[in-house]
């Protein structure tokens, strides 16, 4: 059966002045999957994902969006096109309250409406206590539950993750890991980039490793597991 792909990166190329950030990146994210990027530091998967995500132009190469070329789109066609993403240093404001934070985006709702899809979300991630705490008051771990609740108030179709579960105790790792499986399970497809090995060999239906700007390995974690190439650029 032909794959039904959401997202394709046709060989992207970026620089930065004289430093090569990508080099020909290519891949393919499959609709209702979870896809990882991994990659020592350095090999471009921020500029990846700031690519895909809009708030990047490629120097060359393209993005595919359902088909759809994407490459010149900015982030908010990017985010009318069914794109919500989470940020790596949380975006909430922090003079507004969670369930404020998560209304102050939603889109073509009543009032009612967008209280009614807030309160849904954070029962979804089991966080309706935060409701009514400051941004400025949360802990990073909770930030990053709460990004991920305001990025679906948009119902995206693709989510992309910027390092979710970066600099968190294993066990909200683990409870981000039931959420983002939930997701999927409604059929989301996620896309992310982190560096937690344990996780995202554990959750990603398919991976891509980055070095120097080039996929170097794809396959499921068991592949890039027993990947040589993958061995003696990463591990
Ligand atoms: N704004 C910039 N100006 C100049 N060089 C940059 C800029 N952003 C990234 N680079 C360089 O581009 C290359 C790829 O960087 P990028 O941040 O995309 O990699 P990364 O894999 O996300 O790294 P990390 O895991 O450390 O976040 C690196 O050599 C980096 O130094």
């Amino acid at each position: 059966m032909a794959r039904d792909n959401i997202l394709l990166v046709d060989s992207v190329h970026k620089s930065y002045g004289g430093r090569v950030a990508l080099n020909g990146a290519s891949l393919e994210v499959a609709k209702s999957s979870i896809t990882g990027v991994i990659g020592p530091n350095g090999s471009g998967k921020s500029t990846l994902f700031n690519i895909v995500a809009g708030s990047l132009r490629p120097d060359a190469g393209h993005i595919l969006l359902n088909g759809r070329d994407v490459s010149q789109a900015s982030p908010a066609d990017i985010c009318r096109q069914g794109v919500g993403r989470t940020f790596q240093i949380s975006r909430l404001f922090s003079e507004l309250t969670v369930l404020e934070n998560l209304v102050a985006i939603a889109h073509g709702l009543s009032d009612h409406e967008a209280v009614e899809r807030a309160m849904g979300l954070l029962e979804f991630l089991e966080i309706t206590g935060l409701r009514d705490k400051w941004g400025r008051e949360l802990s990073y771990g909770q930030c990053k539950l709460v990004e991920i609740a305001r990025a679906l108030m948009l119902q995206p179709t693709v989510m992309l993750l910027d390092e979710p579960f970066a600099g968190i105790n294993p066990r909200l790792q683990n409870r981000i890991v039931d959420h983002l499986q939930g997701l999927r399970e409604r059929g989301l497809t996620l896309f992310f980039i982190d560096h937690e090995m344990r996780i995202v060999l554990g959750i990603c239906d398919e991976l891509y490793v980055l070095a120097e700007g080039q996929v170097i390995a794809n396959g499921d974690p068991a592949e890039i597991r027993a990947s040589q190439a993958v061995r003696e650029a990463y591990f």
